[in-house]
């Protein structure tokens, strides 16, 4: 018995001494994915594993991943074509690491029986174990990841879109366009361009006013005039993001649509497209016949929104302004709005420059083309373009893709069509 009673007693001074041991000596770190920092504490750790294995790490200097998952991403390349790339990455399952000299257990548990309720995904965390005593290490590796997923955007547009209540990216983070690739009529780019910037100066100035520190605009005209890619460009511009807003999107709802329009990500434009489609009989009806359950005035509720001082820019499109409720388009919704209209023979001169004035083969006769371009853009009456004869701006850059700058002048007349139906 007096045994017994003894490794009784052993055990469980064992057990609490260890208990004791492993509370003083380890330092452990959760993270669970609903944290921004655990996808990039994947990647940092993906990029770790390449770069262990050609001995080019700076900070990791031993890592073991038996468990690996894998990753397909879409990545776009500087000449527009993309390509899909595999990332292995650590899976669920314990792997170990040597970081700045101290031994880490890195344990990534997937939540199986529990899901988001609002995004479907399983709960994932990721426990981080080290003896180190150097309380600085966690942050600085933090800190690492956070650059290592900034530095893979740099000069990137990042484009989201919601999921459940969350903004989530959509697909890899694409190349900026250039602002003036966008030709739009005299001034137009550059009023919206102004007026956006002065309102991100005076911030303070709303403040002191206790006026909610938000804008909107609404781009409207004819489908392919450069609405959507102009938004694009200018976000790309002053280092913006987008988050793509789908009206008609199965399973939002007012409280939902309330939700992701007050916790957009700082520094992105909310983009909502041809938003005449969404409410012109003040009900969201899909192509399948599907009712949205975003009500008109749940919109315009959170359009509103809480009036907090937090920053919140909305690009609205629409083909059709007409169509537009004008509760829709008053001040304080829409403070801006402009016409983004098809080509101007001046316009369409500058498309015309763009594509072939840097081609050493037809400099000679670009000058020319744009002359002769001038010309028989100019036989366009005014009275013929009234009458709906127009060319949208895309319409004339798929003429510009397809043909040489001789014969792209020589047919160009064709693409002024009728567009009336289309206004
Ligand atoms: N003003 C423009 N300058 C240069 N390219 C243009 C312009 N307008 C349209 N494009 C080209 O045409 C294509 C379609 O443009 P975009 O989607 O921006 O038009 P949109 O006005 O938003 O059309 P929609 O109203 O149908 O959404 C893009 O590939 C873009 O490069």
């Amino acid at each position: 018995m007096g045994l017994g009673f003894a490794a009784t007693l052993f055990r469980q001074g064992a057990i609490a001494g260890l208990t004791a041991l492993r509370r003083r000596m380890l330092v452990t770190l959760e993270l669970n994915n609903k944290d921004r920092a655990y996808e990039w504490f994947l990647a940092w750790m993906a990029e770790q594993n390449r770069l262990v294995a050609s001995s080019s790490s700076r900070s990791v200097k031993w890592l073991r991943s038996h468990q690996l998952s894998l990753e397909t991403n879409v990545e776009q390349r500087s000449n527009g074509s993309s390509s899909v790339l595999f990332r292995l990455v650590a899976g669920p399952g314990v792997h170990y690491l040597k970081y700045h000299g101290a031994w880490m257990q890195m344990k990534r548990e997937r939540e199986t029986k529990a899901m988001q309720l609002m995004t479907g995904t399983p709960w994932e965390t990721v426990t981080l174990t080290t003896l180190s005593r150097d309380r600085g290490l966690f942050p600085r590796l933090l800190a690492e990841a956070r650059d290592l997923a900034m530095r893979s955007q740099e000069g990137k547009l990042v484009v989201r879109t919601a999921w459940g209540i969350e903004w989530k990216p959509f697909g890899q983070p694409r190349r900026k366009r250039p602002l003036r690739s966008i030709v739009l009529g005299k001034g137009v780019g550059e009023r919206i361009e102004h007026d956006v910037q002065a309102f991100l100066r005076r911030r303070q100035w709303y403040a002191d006013r206790g006026i909610p520190y938000r804008r909107g605009y609404l781009l409207h005209g004819p489908p392919g005039s450069g609405k959507t890619s102009y938004i694009q460009a200018l976000a790309g511009a002053l280092s913006y993001d987008i988050c793509l807003l789908n009206l008609s999107e199965r399973g939002l709802a007012d409280d939902k649509l309330f939700h992701l329009l007050s916790n957009a990500p700082e520094r992105s434009f909310i983009l909502i497209e041809d938003i005449d489609a969404a409410f012109n009989k003040r009900v969201q009806t899909s192509e399948d016949g599907y009712q949205s359950s975003v009500t008109f005035s749940g919109f315009l509720n959170a359009l509103d929104g809480v009036a907090s001082g937090e920053e919140r820019i909305v690009f609205m499109t629409t083909n059709h302004i007409e169509k537009l409720d004008p509760a829709l388009i008053r001040p304080g919704r829409v403070d801006l709005s402009v016409l983004i209209d098809d080509a101007s023979p001046a316009q369409a001169k500058t498309l015309f420059t763009r594509f072939y004035g840097g081609d050493e083969a037809v400099t000679g006769l670009t000058e020319e083309g744009v002359e002769r371009l001038g010309e028989v853009l100019g036989s366009i009456t005014n009275e013929e373009m009234q009458q709906g004869r127009r060319a949208s701006m895309a319409a004339l850059q798929g003429h510009f893709i397809r043909y040489g700058a001789q014969e792209a002048v020589d047919t160009c007349r064709e693409l002024f069509v009728d567009r009336r139906d289309a206004l």
